[in-house]
């Protein structure tokens, strides 16, 4: 196994010294802000044959998903695919039954392709996450759960705070850096003026940017999203695609269950589409947004008839939906 992090705490410092050498920079190199990570080569996500059994119900049945490093991906399904399922399972909220979940260090083979180490070529660096500890895993990679609630009475930047905990000291409090990074991450997040609130006060929406500001100030390599925008106006709706790419060509693999299947066109440059069955969910199509999202994948899937345009300004697919 390979250590996949040799050189994080070097290059922040690096950066934070460039900071304070430089009074025209702002901020730091960090996710927060949208400097490039430096020394960091992306990871990516790979997961083989995922099971998962909830009260003797097959949800998730040898599911095969790849996140590719630096890119978004988009995990697409109907309701019930088990689409939150595969994103807490590869997060370590919950343990598979079966199967296993790995980052991945240069290119991400195709399902059905042995990993590198396996066949013997040494330059696929592979880390299993299930095993990784928890604080490790932490610094890695960050969840952002669909409607996370909270009874506690926290401010929204005591909420974001919390994003900096894996990469302190146990009795550690906050530090000058660790406040730079939280008001970094929610100003990124279009948070910035929602700090002093207290987040049981917040509106869905409001809650979900701040949710994605705890995330950023977490500094993941690996940044998994739970429908980020289902609460956001159409506006916020862009501004969240537009970041998560903006992280995207800073080095963050991001994967994003999504339901509005021309955002994911637009947005995403890889695309695994999750269907249920009587037997759990299963991959039906994986790759780039050209070859899935199209009406012989989708239509079965999801019981409809899919008419695909072209965006007129992108060339991207913008997809339509009439009943079957
Ligand atoms: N803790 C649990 N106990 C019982 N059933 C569960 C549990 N977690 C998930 N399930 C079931 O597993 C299936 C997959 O759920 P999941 O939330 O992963 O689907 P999803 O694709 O994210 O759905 P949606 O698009 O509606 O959010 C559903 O049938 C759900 O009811």
């Amino acid at each position: 196994m390979t250590d996949l992090a040799p050189s994080r705490r070097t290059a922040a410092r690096r950066a934070s010294d460039q900071v304070s050498q430089d009074p025209a920079r702002s901020g730091r190199a960090s996710l927060a802000t949208s400097d490039r990570l430096q020394d960091e080569a992306p990871l990516g996500v790979d997961a083989r044959r995922v099971r998962w059994t909830v009260d003797g119900r097959l949800v998730l049945d040898d599911v095969d998903a790849t996140a590719p490093p630096g890119a978004v991906s988009g995990l697409l399904g109907p309701n019930g695919a088990g689409k939150s399922t595969l994103l807490r399972l590869v997060a370590g909220v919950q343990r598979p039954d079966g199967g296993r979940v790995h980052l991945v260090g240069g290119p991400v083979p195709e399902p059905g392709q042995g990993l590198g180490q396996e066949q013997g070529e040494p330059h696929v660096r592979t880390e299993d996450l299930l095993a990784m500890p928890r604080r490790r895993r932490a610094r890695l990679l960050a969840l952002v759960e669909q409607d996370a609630a909270t009874d506690l009475p926290l401010t929204v930047l005591d909420a974001v705070l919390l994003g900096r905990t894996p990469h302190r000291g146990l009795l550690a409090g906050d530090s000058d850096d660790d406040r730079a990074v939280a008001a970094a991450a929610l100003e990124r997040a279009g948070a910035a003026d929602l700090a002093g609130r207290l987040v049981g006060t917040l509106s869905g929406g409001e809650r979900q940017r701040v949710h994605l500001a705890r995330a950023l100030a977490q500094e993941p390599r690996v940044l998994l999203l739970d429908e980020p925008t289902n609460h956001l106006d159409v506006a916020a709706q862009l501004a969240t695609m537009s970041l998560v790419r903006s992280l995207a060509a800073q080095g963050v693999t991001v994967l994003a269950a999504l339901h509005d299947l021309t955002l994911a066109a637009q947005a995403c440059d890889h695309v695994v589409v999750l269907a249920p069955g009587t037997d759990g969910g299963r991959v039906v199509a994986a790759g780039p947004v050209e070859e899935v999202l199209v009406p012989e994948v989708l239509d079965p899937v999801y019981g409809v008839r899919t008419t695909v345009l072209r965006h007129p300004s992108t060339g991207r697919p913008v997809l339509t939906f009439e009943p079957a």
